[in-house]
């Protein structure tokens, strides 16, 4: 639904260069939830800046439904018939809304369909749909500094809708809200990409959102990808840096020297079976449980164990070969009391 290839972004600030992307190939399926995180300065706001061209790439390509924007004439102030059209589809939510305090409502949420020169009674049934749909039906007499935050958030979020996009981007959106807000917001996005099939891409820095709302996540570091994928597959994935921010075990112990310390993943089914009672029957060895966790991520369940085991790597290898085909993902934290 949303792909870049080699998307590149060169600013000159006071005759300095800046590269805030460098190459950034990115691909959001269409219906999912992705989000993108990273430290600041990496390189977020301008990517997503980049996907509805508010921003227009030094280099390479951005494609939305279908539509190669980069394609489309026009600068980010003066853009053109065709790309107007192709970013009404896209709808975008803010850090700070963005909303109009001298407006209502009712007339925020208007302002895009005024744009597109819908009449006044279709723009007014259009706004109310979109306010019940955010749960504001009975706020679009008020103005926006008589709302709560997250009350301003779904305002933002209907005005974003107005267009009835294929997809939205969201910069930050739950970055100034209180951590109950923060749910109900992201809740109500996950909804909404529920119900209207709508593509959400996302950045923000904080690993919670992405752990309780996104399919997918990449991680950008110096404005470029440094890892990318499901989180079901980045939860399998061996070193995988994102898996270790999304389940981080850094609490639990770190074993005794001489033994062989393992952190072992499991997802959906795997998360069923014994396998620790298994691996010290077949083996007749001593499991020390350093720590356990389980989490729901992405709607599945997925656990986390660390255990050592008697004796180096070397003597381990066959007991770790019996956890791997039970399909569990096992790293190795340390051998002999050496980092692995
Ligand atoms: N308009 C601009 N002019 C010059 N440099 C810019 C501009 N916008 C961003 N940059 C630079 O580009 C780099 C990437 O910035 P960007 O805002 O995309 O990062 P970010 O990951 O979104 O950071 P944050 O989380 O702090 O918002 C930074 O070095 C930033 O200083």
């Amino acid at each position: 639904m949303i792909t870049t290839k080699g998307l590149t972004k060169v600013y000159t600030s006071r005759g300095r260069e800046v590269s805030a992307l460098r190459g950034v190939d990115l691909h959001v399926r269409e219906g999912e939830v992705y989000g993108v995180v990273g430290t600041s300065g990496a390189g977020k706001s301008t990517l997503i800046r980049c996907v509805n061209m508010l921003e227009r790439p030094s280099a390479g390509t951005v494609t939305v439904d279908g539509v190669e924007l980069t394609a489309l004439r026009g600068s980010e102030h003066r853009a053109g018939r065709e790309l107007r059209a192709a970013r009404s589809r896209i709808g975008m939510v803010f850090q700070h809304f963005n909303l109009l305090s001298s407006r209502t409502v009712q007339e925020n949420v208007e302002l895009p369909l005024e744009l597109t020169g819908l009449d006044r009674t279709a723009r007014r049934r259009k706004a109310a749909e979109l306010l019940d749909l955010v749960g504001l039906g009975d706020k679009a007499r008020n103005y926006p500094s008589q709302l709560s935050g997250g009350q301003k958030q779904r305002v933002g979020i209907a005005r974003a809708l107005a267009g009835d996009p294929k997809v939205l981007l969201s910069d930050e959106a739950t970055s100034a809200l209180d951590p109950e807000t923060t749910r109900s917001i992201l809740k109500l996005l996950r909804d909404l990409n529920q119900q209207l099939g709508l593509t959400v891409l996302l950045i923000t820095h904080e690993m919670d959102v992405i752990k309780s709302v996104c399919d997918s996540a990449a991680l950008m570091r110096d404005g470029q990808i440094a890892e990318a994928g499901t989180l079901t597959d980045l939860l399998a994935t061996d070193g995988s840096e994102l898996a270790r921010e999304l389940f981080p075990l850094s609490e639990f112990g770190t074993g005794r020297p001489g033994g062989t310390v393992l952190e072992i993943t499991f997802q959906g089914d795997a998360s069923s079976q014994p396998f620790v009672s298994q691996l010290a029957r077949t083996y007749q060895i001593d499991i020390n449980i350093l720590g356990a966790a389980v989490e729901t991520i992405a709607g599945r369940l997925v656990g986390r164990m660390r255990v050592e085991l008697p004796g180096s790597h070397q003597d381990n290898v066959v007991p770790i070969g019996f956890l791997r085909e039970q399909g569990l993902q096992v790293d190795i934290i340390s051998a002999n009391g050496v980092l692995a």
